[in-house]
């Protein structure tokens, strides 16, 4: 059957194959406004995925991520992609754990994803790599590392909650990394659903002009219940209706505007106005489009590959000032199509993404990395140990093909690594193929050592016979070394705000937990294991309760150890106040398997912000100055060394009162087996002040915000080769600075009596940057929660989205849209004295200017019932002691509608009052979790 556009008869409906055929491109190409038709299905075959033949040209590439608030419909959405590309025989539901993506025991159980699972599918000529992100916080590290490989990502919004905190955060992570960005606004198939309220949201709470690219189609049922039918695309002038109802949403039938003004011309008359608002929107960007609307004389006319063109450059710099816009309900299998070939038509391939940033020297050098390097770079951002297949690496390369039995060297590790087999996946099923090509998403089996965040890269070999062998040994060996240190930019490790004990639940089993521990650290970076020293204890820390519990399954369930977890507590932090303290001086020395280690080493302690105001004074008697994580900072200083007397070193003993060594590390006066301070000494020293940092005098915390000086005098801490080795050298920092700590903390660890002794130790908490949404009617009980018993400080509340439609139409009026249509210059306020340019960087929207649509939801049901639903966000301050618990408390203040998302702002010194809260309550159910 030739299909023919029907403008006014009855619907015709559009069968598999029947999408995009030539005689359909030929029916309409003689048409105005042009109409192309959509993609489907059936132009694949349910298996070519599975074969391992997707395209791998890059140009028809897209490493996409879904990333969301937590049940915004992102596991929803991907599997109608899945079923609609060919890839799944049947759509999987959420809510009955039949999902292909969320395939872990766990993410079915609750119905979240908790792993951001990866999928390769075709989509026409195209292939997707696609990433299903997490949404709850606690896991938004694993967004973090989705995001950092990705090309392009589509960003799923609630179209009753709108643009939700958690959508923000990831919204901003992904501006971060300048992600192009596309937004699905799904859910409007839900009562109190407001498409217009939403887009205007987009605008003022992602700082980007919203560019809405559908619109959508409400049909009233026998019941006079208006029902999500489907979308109007107002790039090509064309509607798709998804008539069925209750079916797979395979059939689309598809209209021309003819059709649209018979059956709803309001609905017309909306599409028209959007087409003008998109039109000029792109205009204040493009200056060819502007002459091409000056020609043409009307927004109506200018073609969809223009404006398809000029949007796609537009998303493609990623910085989010221009948003494509789309909508649908992926629940009701509307609107899905159109957003996978919104992916294809807006998204970047690899070779359309800037080239990826490289350093040199732990980040002392940077450089772009070329994709056209035959070498290979790759970056593992997730590992994940699967039963059946061991540990399975995920790698984007960013140059380079790997090849299966490629020998690769781990640059973070300086480990070699070997690639034993290859594959792509297809969630948790996967097909074995011989290389992942430049710009694409793999996995690595076989790989011994290597952790998530990694860079992966040929091993540099020198080439046998080579000419710059023979004539320049020296270049090309400083080179090859200079090659072996190339890292991709790491991913940034959150500090964990969370901990509990692990206890192994026989002796026996402890090798265990302690090998299993180990997988899942090479799994999730953000989890920390520590031992405690004293008890022995293993202590497990991390993101939040959610991640601890499930780091708890994963290490129960999945790895099999037999242990249990303590009570999850909150991991506070010690620090120390004042200037730096006394000068301590401790000399280790022990006889380890006969043999002696001795060493000595002076420290003294203070807080950092102290160190901070005396830095320009002081910083020319530090060898060096480190910052660690945490804010700690550790400065070193080398005394001179005296030399025994001789000829040459006469001159030098005249003044031989001890010096500080000339800054520069070359410069030190070190005995000949500590002589390299940067490979020898200044490790030694670094892990031993990180052991003491790691445990602190009052409960154990790990010390923050804390200023540790080193003063190493060669003459009187070093003692022979043998003796002061570099192992005595990290005993000696550590003993030295855990003496200094306890002195400066001035008591005894009394954590019995209470008493948290007269020194200069504090403890500080984690405060969280909280977002909350409720309803509006709520906004004043939950503020005042927040403000009063929490102790939490208010500092905004989201601006005022005003969704008064007729307010914002009228700049799009219809009368502006007649106007527009005969008259020589767009209407855009900006454009009243010819095009002036929108300054890209300082971009913020006036809330005014955005284009809102009238929805037939709108138009009809915007009540006070809707005001009264209408989410409104709190941002504040609130230490995480507050928040434990909160969700309960929330949902009881607001009827069960109220939600929240928070992540660690900063850690601040507590006052005595909470400090002894904390101390009655470790001691009263908690001491033994905490185990100090
Ligand atoms: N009415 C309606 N419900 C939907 C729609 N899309 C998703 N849902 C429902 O919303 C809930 C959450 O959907 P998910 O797809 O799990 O959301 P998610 O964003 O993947 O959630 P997390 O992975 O936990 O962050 C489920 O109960 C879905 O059935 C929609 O278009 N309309």
């Amino acid at each position: 059957m030739m299909l023919r556009i029907l403008p006014h008869s009855a619907a015709p409906t559009i069968c598999r194959g029947q999408f995009k055929s030539t005689a359909f491109r030929l029916a309409v190409r003689s048409l105005r406004p042009v109409v192309v038709p959509l993609s489907h299905r059936s132009r694949y075959a349910t298996t070519a995925a599975h074969a391992g033949d997707a395209p791998t040209d890059l140009a028809y590439t897209r490493n996409i991520g879904i990333i969301a608030h937590i049940d915004a419909g992102k596991t929803t959405t991907t599997e109608r992609m899945l079923f609609y590309s060919g890839f799944s025989r049947r759509i999987g539901n959420v809510d009955e754990g039949s999902t292909v993506m969320d395939y872990l025991p766990a993410e079915r159980a609750r119905g979240i994803t908790i792993t951001s699972a990866c999928i390769t599918f075709p989509w026409h000529t195209h292939t997707v790599n696609l990433i299903d992100t997490p949404g709850h916080a606690d896991f938004t590290f694993e967004v973090e590392r989705a995001i950092r490989v990705l090309d392009g990502a589509v960003t799923i919004l609630d179209g009753v909650a709108g643009v939700e905190a958690q959508t923000e955060k990831v919204w901003r992570q992904a501006e971060r990394y300048n992600i192009p960005r596309i937004i699905f606004v799904n859910k409007l198939d839900r009562m109190g659903a407001g498409f217009g309220r939403t887009v205007k949201e987009i605008g003022v709470k992602l700082n980007g002009w919203p560019a809405v690219m559908q619109i959508p189609m409400y049909e009233t049922d026998e019941a006079s219940d208006e029902v999500f039918k489907g979308v109007v695309d107002v790039v090509e002038n064309r509607v798709f209706r998804w008539g069925e109802s209750g079916g797979d949403g395979r059939n689309v039938e598809v209209y021309d505007f003819n059709w649209l003004k018979e059956k709803m011309p309001k609905l017309h008359e909306e599409a028209l106005r959007a087409r003008v608002a998109l039109v000029e929107l792109l205009s204040e960007f493009d200056d060819h489009l502007v002459e091409m609307y000056l020609e043409l004389g009307d927004h109506q006319f200018i073609p969809a590959t223009e404006i398809k063109k000029v949007l796609r450059r537009l998303t493609l710099n990623g910085r989010g000032r221009v948003i494509p816009v789309f909508c649908g309900a992926s629940f009701r299998n509307i609107g899905v199509q159109p957003l996978l070939d919104g992916v294809v038509d807006y998204l970047p391939s690899p070779q359309d993404r800037p080239p990826a940033a490289v350093s040199y020297y732990e980040g002392k050098e940077t450089a772009l990395l070329d994709i056209s390097d035959d070498r290979i770079c790759a970056l593992a951002f997730k590992v994940i140990h699967d039963p059946k297949r061991g540990m399975m690496v995920f790698v984007r390369v960013y140059s380079g093909v790997l090849t299966r039995a490629s020998h690769l060297l781990n640059t973070n590790l300086q480990t070699k690594e070997r690639a034993q087999r290859l594959l792509r996946m297809y969630a948790d099923d996967a097909v074995d193929i011989p290389s992942i090509q430049t710009g694409h998403i793999g996995v690595i089996l076989g790989l011994k050592h290597t952790r998530t965040g990694d860079t992966l890269i040929s091993e540099p070999t020198v080439p046998k016979h080579s000419p710059q062998h023979q004539h320049n040994k020296k270049l090309l060996l400083s080179a090859l070394n200079k090659e072996g240190t190339l890292q991709l930019r790491p991913i940034t490790v959150p500090p964990p705000v969370f901990f509990a004990s692990l206890e192994p639940n026989t002796l026996g089993e402890q090798k265990h937990l302690e090998e299993v521990l180990q997988i899942l650290l090479r799994e999730d970076p953000s989890l920390h294991v520590s031992v405690d020293p004293d008890s022995g204890q293993t202590l497990l820390s991390g993101m939040g309760e959610l991640h601890l519990e499930i780091a708890r399954d994963r290490l129960v369930n999945d790895l099999k150890a037999k242990a249990d977890m303590g009570k999850i507590n909150i991991g506070y932090r010690e620090t120390v106040t004042g200037p730096l303290g006394p000068v301590v001086r401790k000399v280790y020395d022990r006889e380890i398997a006969g043999r002696r280690s001795a060493a000595a080493i002076s420290a003294a302690v203070g807080s950092v912000g102290d160190f901070n105001e005396d830095y320009n004074a002081a910083e020319s008697a530090y060898n060096e100055i480190i910052a660690l994580d945490s804010g700690n900072v550790l400065t070193v200083t080398v005394l001179q060394r005296m030399l025994p007397p001789g000829p040459a070193e006469e001159r030098l003993l005249r003044n031989l009162s001890p010096q500080p060594c000339a800054p520069g590390n070359e410069d030190l006066h070190l005995p000949q087996h500590l002589q390299s301070y940067a490979t020898t000494l200044r490790p030694a020293l670094l892990s031993g002040a990180l052991a003491a940092l790691s445990r602190g005098p009052f409960l154990g915390f790990p010390l923050h915000s804390t200023h540790v000086h080193l003063t190493l005098n060669p003459n009187t801490d070093i003692f022979s080769a043998s003796e002061s080795t570099s192992s005595a050298m990290t005993s000696a920092t550590r003993l030295t600075i855990t003496t200094a700590l306890r002195s400066a903390f001035g008591g005894t660890n009394n954590i019995e009596g209470g008493n948290r002794g007269d020194g200069k130790v504090q403890l500080m908490e984690p405060v969280m940057n909280v977002a909350i949404s409720v309803p509006e009617n709520d906004l004043g009980t939950v503020v005042s929660d927040i403000s009063g018993a929490r102790g939490g400080n208010v500092y905004a509340l989201d601006d005022d989205v005003d969704d008064s439609l007729d307010n914002d139409h009228h700049a799009h009026s219809p009368r502006a849209v007649a106007h527009a249509g005969t008259s020589p210059h767009p209407t855009h306020p900006h454009h009243s004295s010819g095009v002036s340019k929108v300054k890209e960087e300082t971009l913020v929207i006036d809330p005014a200017r955005i284009y809102v649509p009238l929805d037939a939801r709108g138009l009809t049901h915007k009540s006070a019932a809707q005001h009264e639903f209408r989410p409104r966000t709190i941002r504040a301050r609130v230490p995480l002691k507050e928040m434990i618990g909160y969700l309960r408390h929330l949902r009881s203040l607001t009827k069960g509608r109220g939600s929240f998302v928070m992540a660690v702002d900063r850690f601040e010194r507590m006052d005595k009052g909470r400090e002894r809260g904390v101390l009655l309550e470790i001691r009263g159910d908690g001491s033994k979790a905490i185990g100090r």
